[in-house]
């Protein structure tokens, strides 16, 4: 059976997320009254045509009515944005926020007091549909309204929902950055590489086509990271050595656990 056509949409902020779940959605078939609120018009050039563009808050068409706004803009942009939106909170319209830290309640207060909202973490992957979300429902929202979020979120990659709200914190600092983690293993590798003499081009291939492969290794197969860890690793062979050195106590697991750490106790504070 044919999924039905997703109802029209309004999204604020169409910078490097908004744009990535914009193009997951417009895969899906999105109508083209959906209107995208994005001052930055470079941002929304590649949508042109598909969509309906405004550069504010101000601009949304009177008597527009969309079943779902995505809240894509900076957390920091939320006590501008917010308020500028409370008229659009009514039951029938879901708010889906994607921006780190700002929670609930606090989200709500901006809104009018009434409004239903899903608090949302996704990651870059999503650019290409491989992205990972985790989203928390909010008092007042209706099984149709969160199956709605579901299949937006589904549209750029796996979504996996909580009840507990606090743990979205926790989610931001692991798969939402997760992916700057990764790509800084790309550029670390890079560095030891032409550290050992390898020609330049060579480095930086290499640590790419690494790093990538590894992880599309990982995508395809049903063992644990940890296993597959092992196939590389012979015994007394180099492998080894290297890792040896990175899961001393002090270094990777430690390290790791202490930037996740920080980047929960950052997205904490940006709750306002
Ligand atoms: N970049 C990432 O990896 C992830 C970002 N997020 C969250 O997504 C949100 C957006 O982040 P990015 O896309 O990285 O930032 P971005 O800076 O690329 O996008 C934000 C966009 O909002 C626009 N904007 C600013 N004021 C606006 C207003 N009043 N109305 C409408 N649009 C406005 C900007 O012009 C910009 O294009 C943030 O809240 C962030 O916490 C969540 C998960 C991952
Ligand atoms: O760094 C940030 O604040 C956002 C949230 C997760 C990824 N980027």
């Amino acid at each position: 059976m044919s999924e039905p056509a997703l109802p029209p949409l309004l999204l604020i902020g169409c910078g490097k997320m908004g744009g990535a779940m914009l193009a997951g959605w417009l895969e899906l078939g999105l109508p083209p009254e959906t209107v995208v609120v994005e001052p930055n018009a470079a941002a929304v050039s590649a949508f042109a045509g598909r969509v309906r563009h405004v550069a504010s808050i101000a601009e949304i068409p009177a008597g527009f009515a969309p079943a779902a706004i995505i809240l894509a803009t900076k957390p920091q942009e939320a006590p501008n944005a917010l308020p500028a939106l409370a008229h659009l909170a009514k039951p029938e319209v879901v708010f889906l926020s994607i921006m780190a830290g700002r929670t609930i309640g606090g989200m709500n207060a901006m809104l009018g007091g009434k409004a239903r909202i899903i608090r949302a973490m996704p990651n870059t992957p999503a650019a290409l549909r491989l992205g990972f979300t985790v989203a928390c429902a909010g008092p007042g929202v209706s099984a149709e309204q969160r199956a709605l979020s579901d299949r937006l979120l589904g549209a750029i990659g796996e979504a996996a929902w909580v009840e507990e709200e606090g743990l979205i914190d926790p989610v931001t600092a692991v798969s939402g950055g997760g992916p700057a983690y990764v790509f800084l293993l790309a550029e670390v590798m890079e560095q030891a590489a032409l550290a050992q003499g390898l020609p330049a081009d060579l480095a930086r291939r290499m640590a790419r086509a690494t790093v990538a492969g590894s992880g599309a290794l990982l995508g395809a197969s049903t063992e644990d990271a940890a296993q597959l860890r092992r196939n590389v690793t012979s015994p007394k062979g180099t492998t080894e050595r290297a890792l040896a050195v990175l899961m001393r106590e002090e270094a990777w697991p430690a390290l790791m656990q202490e930037a996740i750490e920080a980047a929960t106790a950052r997205s904490r504070e940006l709750a306002g």
